[in-house]
């Protein structure tokens, strides 16, 4: 698959081409790209907006046409010049555009005026679907009006937010739900409408396609990177495929480590979607891990999505505490394990508990007891322990940000366990 990116740079790889090109690769789509306008800027402000010659534009979108057949192309911040060769593009090779109308930046810095505003609204009658966030939408819509225009009958409006609206000739299509994340993350827009690019390339229907992009977009912001004056958007695509992957991996390491630290009731392990929102979007064993009569373990059952529940609720806990956390694993509690890693050892692992005699009537334990031992830390800690209680098996959970991270934490704590029985 391949599609085109054409907008403006940001040096800081926050959004524009970079973000394009970044979001196009994480979705294993080829981008090709065309720059309009050079855009220094920071997460504080735009320095300035260099706009590059008819002439460099034209020989950029010879190039990649004479190079590649393209069928989608999504736009970012555009000038007059690239508006008008792109309309000549779209009718001649029957391009769909996705065009994010970028009428300033988050800093504030306007990218449009008025002659302008007339070019994207002929570009908006040429374009298959456009993406404005909901100040640009009453932006255009306003600038419609007063101007007497009107936008074609088919074109499809995702007027984006926490919720996104899409819309065709004035009638709510589809409402996509979302969640407010408190992270502003520069590039968040762009790398949307792209990721909605990637994937009708790939053959997505539309709403399909904006789903899939919304789970994404989720993605990429929890994952977003710190910068010193905010964050920038860092494409990450975590799906069923990844999740399942990785508790693939994760078990293939189990089994290549002397784990003894199985529990009477077993162990399971389980790794999450991002932002989990019931046992549905969280996978695990489907029967246990659990010790043989030769001093090794059976890995019981196949990875299945909704058929872990106390491990699954530790983790639909803990995520509500940090996004990242994704992952966690059940093992055999030991009282010098846990006092040689709180002493030894606590730079590695930030170690939280639970007492089953504070519990409270009607809750359940694992939600309960992992609330409890973050809040008393205000953070996920990498180890969350029990000292049981009547007829409930003391416990060491292992949490991670994947399953992988979690089967290396349990590897490490299995060798620290082995040392301690030795003396
Ligand atoms: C070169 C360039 N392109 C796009 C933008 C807009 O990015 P941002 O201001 O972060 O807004 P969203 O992408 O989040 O809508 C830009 N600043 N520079
Ligand atoms: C029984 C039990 N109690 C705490 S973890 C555990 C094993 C894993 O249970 P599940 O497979 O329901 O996550």
């Amino acid at each position: 698959m391949v599609i085109l990116a054409v907008g403006g740079y940001d040096p800081t790889g926050g959004a524009g081409i970079s973000a394009d090109i970044k979001t196009s690769h994480t979705l294993g789509v080829y981008c090709l790209s065309i720059i309009t306008s050079i855009i220094p800027q920071t997460n504080k402000e735009v320095y300035e907006k260099y706009d590059l010659s008819k002439e460099n534009i034209e020989n950029q979108f010879k190039s990649v046409f004479e190079e590649f057949e393209i069928e989608y192309v999504k736009t970012g911040v555009l000038t007059s010049q690239s508006i008008d060769i792109l309309l000549k593009y779209i009718d001649k090779y029957d391009l769909k555009v996705i065009c994010d109308p970028v009428l300033a930046s988050t800093t504030k810095y306007n990218f449009v005026d008025e002659k302008l505003m007339d070019k994207y609204i002929e570009l908006f009658n040429k374009s298959y679907l456009i993406t404005p966030n909901r100040e640009e939408y009453n932006k255009i819509m306003e600038f419609v009006k007063n101007k007497n225009y009107h936008l074609k009958k088919d074109l499809y409006i995702l007027i984006t937010g926490i919720d996104d609206i899409l819309k065709r000739n004035s009638t709510t299509i589809n409402i996509f739900k979302g969640f407010k994340i408190n992270k502003e993350v520069h590039g968040t827009g762009c790398v949307y409408s792209t990721a909605i690019t990637a994937f009708l390339s790939k053959g997505y229907k539309l709403e399909d396609a904006i789903k899939e992009a919304k789970n994404f977009i989720l993605s990429s912001i929890i994952y977003a990177k710190k910068t010193k004056y905010g964050y920038n958007s860092n494409p990450t695509y975590i799906n069923k495929e990844t999740v399942i992957k990785n508790l693939s991996y994760a078990i293939y390491l189990l089994k290549k480590i002397n784990f003894t630290l199985i529990p009477e009731v077993g162990s399971n392990i389980a790794e999450s979607l991002p932002l989990p929102k019931d046992f549905n979007d969280i996978a695990s064993l489907t029967g246990r891990i659990i010790k043989n009569k030769l001093g090794g373990f059976y890995v019981v059952g196949d990875i299945e999505f909704g058929a872990s529940e106390h491990i699954a609720k530790i983790i639909l806990s803990a995520s509500k505490f940090n996004p990242k956390i994704r992952s966690c694993m059940n093992i055999k509690y030991d009282e010098d394990l846990i006092k040689t890693l709180k002493e030894k050892f606590k730079d590695k692992f930030i170690i939280s508990s639970f007492d089953r005699s504070e519990e409270p009537p009607n809750v359940s334990t694992m939600e309960w007891g992992t609330t409890i031992a973050c809040k008393k830390i205000g953070k996920v800690p990498d180890i969350i322990y029990d000292k049981g209680g009547l007829g409930k098996e003391p416990m060491i959970r292992v949490l991670g940000k994947d399953s992988i991270d979690v089967i290396k934490k349990v590897e490490f704590i299995q060798k620290i366990y082995n040392s301690i029985k030795e003396k």
